[in-house]
């Protein structure tokens, strides 16, 4: 995935410049986490390569094609729970190879190995309003890996949960991904997060958003979440946090 030389600016002429010439690559497979300040542009950014809006000037490319509107080759995991209420966990993650009509046998087949990674196979007949927190965004994440995308594009997805659960989905995430072996674009404003999950950190400037530094993650996989303890995270830690202050202190 690239984006390519991509400013965003709401409204007219004299609108919030939200993003600014950003351009970064994302290799296959590679689990790409974006870090910046508040208001700095990241959900923008994200939304756009989703292809929910478009981008003043330069281009967002998967695949080497071009983004013009949100496609299957895209998964999309948010904040904010985006399941179909009116659907049972099952119908919601059978919704993409449903619609890529995929023979019934088959979609049963894909539906049944994600519902296993997740750990959900005793509520498939369950609603979205029957579940808690954790268990909707383990079914967001079903519901976007079983659409077999190219990049899947997640923006804080773990940010509404207590902490206890938000360390228990990033645990999950690890192992999902370290088995399935997806390309990530994620955001999210929690170093940790960050370090634990992702290949690379890119770092945003505060507003108007641009790419300040990026972070080779090279602590070995598999990972546990018990890297956060260990010197080599610490000292990457301490960089990033050093980063995100230095704009902090700029912008105010
Ligand atoms: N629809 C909109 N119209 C006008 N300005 C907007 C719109 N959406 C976002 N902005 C502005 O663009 C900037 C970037 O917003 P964005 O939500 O992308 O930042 P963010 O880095 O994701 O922030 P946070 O970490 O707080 O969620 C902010 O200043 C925000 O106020």
């Amino acid at each position: 995935m690239a984006i390519e030389d991509v400013t965003l600016r709401y409204g007219d002429a004299n609108g919030v410049l939200a993003l600014d010439d950003v351009s970064l690559k994302v290799a296959k497979n590679e689990f790409c986490v974006i870090v910046g300040p508040s208001g700095c542009g990241k959900s923008s950014l994200l939304y756009l390569a989703a292809g929910l809006n478009d981008a003043t000037s330069g281009v967002i490319k998967v695949d080497g094609r071009e983004v013009i509107e949100p496609g299957p080759d895209r998964g999309m995991v948010f904040q904010s729970y985006t399941l179909f209420p009116w659907l049972t966990v099952r119908a919601n993650i059978e919704y993409g190879p449903k619609r890529k009509g995929l023979p019934a046998e088959q979609r049963r087949q894909i539906v049944d190995q994600y519902l296993n990674e997740v750990g959900l196979a005793p509520f498939a007949d369950h609603y979205p309003a029957q579940l808690s927190g954790g268990m909707k965004q383990r079914v967001a994440i079903a519901r976007a890996l079983a659409n077999d995308p190219a990049v899947l594009l997640m923006d804080e997805p773990f940010g509404a949960l207590d902490s206890q659960t938000r360390g228990t989905m990033q645990k999950l995430l690890l192992r999902v991904w370290e088995r399935q072996q997806k390309t990530v674009l994620f955001v999210t404003h929690d170093i940790d997060e960050a370090l634990v999950l992702g290949d690379r950190v890119l770092v945003m400037t505060a507003r108007p958003g641009k790419i300040k530094a990026e972070i080779k993650v090279d602590i070995p996989r598999p990972r546990s979440m018990d890297v956060i303890l260990e010197p080599d995270f610490i000292a990457l830690k301490r960089r990033i946090l050093g980063l995100l202050h230095d704009e902090i202190d700029e912008d105010h």
